[in-house]
């Protein structure tokens, strides 16, 4: 049996067996929730001319500055210029033209009297108040000049970036792909979620599981669903699930059984390492690499907490990485714990727990049993309490580091 590797250091080995994927320009929808992989230089001025910012006159402001209510002045309106209507000719002095919200703002003008301020003429209009020069003008290059940095190298692209991206006139934005996960569990046991039961066999949670996990992260996920423990119809199924696979991720078959497929297929090849990680949940493990494109495969054990811990743990990380969004692994907050647990010595134990913020501020409070079969108290859960693998017991009222499983980082 090989060595019992900690969390850390299987983690690590399979981050140095890793590689970003390579990054190519991406329609902007795409794009979001990737990281950029460039710096976005503007190529136009935002906004790109001086336009209105209300609907009423162009005017020069010093063609009005007497107006008052009492005392107004009165202009001739020369023209009147709609939003994506820029043929105005140069506004002559002493005139005004009608303009509305965003339309160009004409040469010769320098200010926007609101329709408010006015009695809305149409061959002449009566201002009654006199606009401060520039009022209701933006002007172009006032947001964003050509040149600027709008989104830097390494930036994860949400909303806000992909609208001022799209504003900016970029139909495409430079960015690794999203990994593509073919999840596939394994077990003579497992049925589709839908059909009949047999007295021996259970639903097929895992491959859902992993899949919305991996999906939740970014990845485009393939489903691949269920394989029985037969070596020849895993390695078919594998073989035929590569060429869409950036990463293969398996649950089941890993462990000291007889009927341990997933191992028992892929030991003689080599290139998967399995054995024993020093944790709890999620002890027995396999990572290596498999096909011609030489493919990184997960082995994760079956038991559904087992499965989603070690996806936290090992899968997440490296999805991240092969996206170039950083940090790799999850970041863990302080908590105090609401009551006492028990963990084993020499094996880091991931307790399921929900956190929260009180009046006495973070607390984590254990959700449930032990069991790695427990997928009920999973689903109640929110967190992760890690304890470390040399502490075998925390008290109530201790501070402990916990993984907020709904977090974005
Ligand atoms: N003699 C030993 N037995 C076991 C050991 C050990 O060290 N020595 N380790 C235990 C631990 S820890 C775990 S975790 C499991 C891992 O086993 P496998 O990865 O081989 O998984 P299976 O045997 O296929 O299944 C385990 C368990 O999970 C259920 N399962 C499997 N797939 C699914 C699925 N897709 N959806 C829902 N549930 C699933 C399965 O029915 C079993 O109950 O091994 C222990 N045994
Ligand atoms: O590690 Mo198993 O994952 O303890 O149930």
């Amino acid at each position: 049996m090989p060595d019992l590797r900690s969390v850390a250091e299987h983690r690590a080995r399979i981050l140095e067996a890793i590689e970003p994927l390579t990054d190519f320009p991406q329609p902007l929808m795409e794009a979001l929730g990737l990281a950029a992989a460039e710096d976005v230089v503007a190529a136009v001025d935002l906004p790109s001319f001086d336009n209105s910012g209300m609907d009423g006159y162009a005017v020069r402001a010093e063609d009005v500055a007497t107006a008052t209510d009492e005392s107004p002045v009165h202009l001739p309106v020369v023209g009147e210029i709609g939003a994506g209507q820029g043929g105005l000719m140069a506004l002559a002095p002493g005139t005004a033209a009608k303009i509305m919200t965003g339309a160009p703002v004409p040469a010769g003008a320098d200010s926007v009297v609101p329709y408010e301020w006015t009695d809305r003429g149409v061959a002449q209009v009566r201002i009654g108040r006199a606009p401060s020069p520039g009022q209701h003008v933006r002007l172009a290059g006032q947001d964003v000049s050509v040149g600027d940095v709008l989104v830097s190298h390494g930036t994860v692209l949400g909303p806000r970036h992909i609208g001022l991206l799209a504003a900016a006139g970029r139909a495409t934005v430079r960015s690794r792909p999203r990994p593509r996960v073919v999840v596939i569990s394994t077990g003579s046991e497992l049925r589709d979620p839908g059909s009949q039961l047999g007295r021996d066999s259970i639903y097929d949670g895992n491959s859902f599981l992993l899949a919305a996990a991996a999906r939740r992260a970014g990845a485009i996920t393939y489903r691949v669903g269920i394989v029985p423990d037969e070596p020849r119809a895993f390695l078919d199924a594998l073989h035929d699930q590569l060429v869409r696979a950036d990463v293969v991720v398996t649950s089941g078959g890993v462990s000291q059984g007889d009927y341990d497929v997933v191992k028992e297929a892929l030991s003689p090849l080599g290139t998967v390492w399995f054995g024993p990680v020093a944790m709890q949940p999620g002890k027995p493990q396999g990572f290596g690499h498999i096909g011609e494109d030489r493919t990184p495969i997960f082995t994760l054990p079956g038991n559904p907490v087992s499965s989603y811990v070690s996806f936290e743990q090992f899968v997440l990380p490296a999805l991240r990485k092969l996206m170039g969004l950083t940090p790799y692994v999850r970041p863990t907050v302080a908590a105090r714990l609401t009551h006492a647990i028990s963990s084993p010595d020499g094996r880091e134990q991931l307790v399921r727990a929900e956190y929260g913020v009180g009046a006495g501020g973070a607390y984590a409070t254990p959700v449930g049993g032990h069991g790695s079969h427990l997928i009920g108290d999973l689903a109640s859960s929110n967190a992760l309490v890690v304890v470390p693998a040399d502490v075998t017991a925390v008290a109530a009222g201790e501070q402990v580091q916990v993984l907020r499983l709904d977090e974005e980082f």
